[in-house]
């Protein structure tokens, strides 16, 4: 029971008791702007530490525009998304990476004229409890031994790998992954499923863009529905089977 007047230990008790119970993020009234084209309508949706969200929608639906709007890569933005108690809309772009923030672009980002190793190397650790090196080849394997291998030389599947590792290194413990699966073979898809499935049980919270839903719901806890820039629906993972059909109408599949 906390005294009252608060002691200054009771009163740290109350507020990590309420962290403890806040979402990590709370994105709350989010538009987006690229130039004149208004393309986020006040997207609500929150993430609780060591949660895999889904984003998932039609081509266009505004699911790359959040993930870049929560780093600041948009032109304009509005509304509010707290993360540890700050508002990511005031926090410059280039300090994001040091809350712990990673994010993995669809395009992946590898340097074609750097090897692997460099490519790993490059960006700075922000943060401790960032991955080694060779943690990073544990978790994928494919890129074990390929140390002086070119960027470029790998297949898009271990491009994805790669990229993935470059942030782990980072310490980054919130990752924002933008449709890993896209183009890659299904072989390769079951590996980058399984690992992210270790990084989930390390603690790691993720926010996954992604089209396709049997690896969604393979590594996800809950899913939002995004339409022309609004959040128009939650799923559980549990439930996501008992809502395929209103899901595919949403996805107009
Ligand atoms: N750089 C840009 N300049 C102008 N408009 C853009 C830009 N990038 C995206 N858009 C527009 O913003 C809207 C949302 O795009 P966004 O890429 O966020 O959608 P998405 O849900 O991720 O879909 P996709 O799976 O096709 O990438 C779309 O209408 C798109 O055409």
């Amino acid at each position: 029971m906390p005294t009252f007047p608060p002691t200054a230990k009771s009163a740290r008790r109350i507020w990590e008791a309420a962290m403890a119970e806040a979402p990590l993020l709370d994105v709350k009234g989010l538009e987006a702007w690229y130039g004149e084209s208004h393309v986020l309508h006040g997207i609500d949706f929150d993430v609780r530490k060591g949660e895999v969200v889904t984003l998932i929608g039609r081509n266009g639906a505004g699911k790359t525009t959040t993930l870049r709007s929560l780093i600041g890569v948009v032109g304009k933005r509005r509304g509010a998304c707290i993360y540890k108690g700050a508002d990511l809309l005031k926090v410059a772009p280039h300090k994001v990476a040091r809350l712990g923030i990673g994010y993995v672009p669809e395009e992946r980002g590898i340097f074609s004229s750097l090897t692997v190793l460099e490519n790993l190397l490059f960006p700075p650790a922000w943060q401790a409890g960032g991955m080694a090196v060779d943690e990073i080849y544990g978790l994928f394997p494919n890129l074990k031994g390929r140390d002086s291998t070119s960027g470029t030389r790998l297949s898009g599947g271990e491009q994805q790998m790669l990229a993935i590792g470059r942030i782990l290194r980072t310490g980054a413990d919130f990752i924002l992954l933008d449709e890993p699966t896209e183009g890659i073979a299904p072989v390769i898809i079951e590996e980058i499923g399984a690992a992210l499935r270790i990084l989930k049980d390390r603690g790691m919270t993720i926010i996954l863009v992604e089209q396709n839903l049997r690896f969604a719901a393979s590594i996800a806890d809950r899913h939002y529905v995004l339409d022309q820039g609004k959040v128009v629906d939650e799923i559980s993972n549990n439930a996501l089977d008992a809502n395929m059909d209103r899901l595919n109408r949403y996805l107009g599949v």
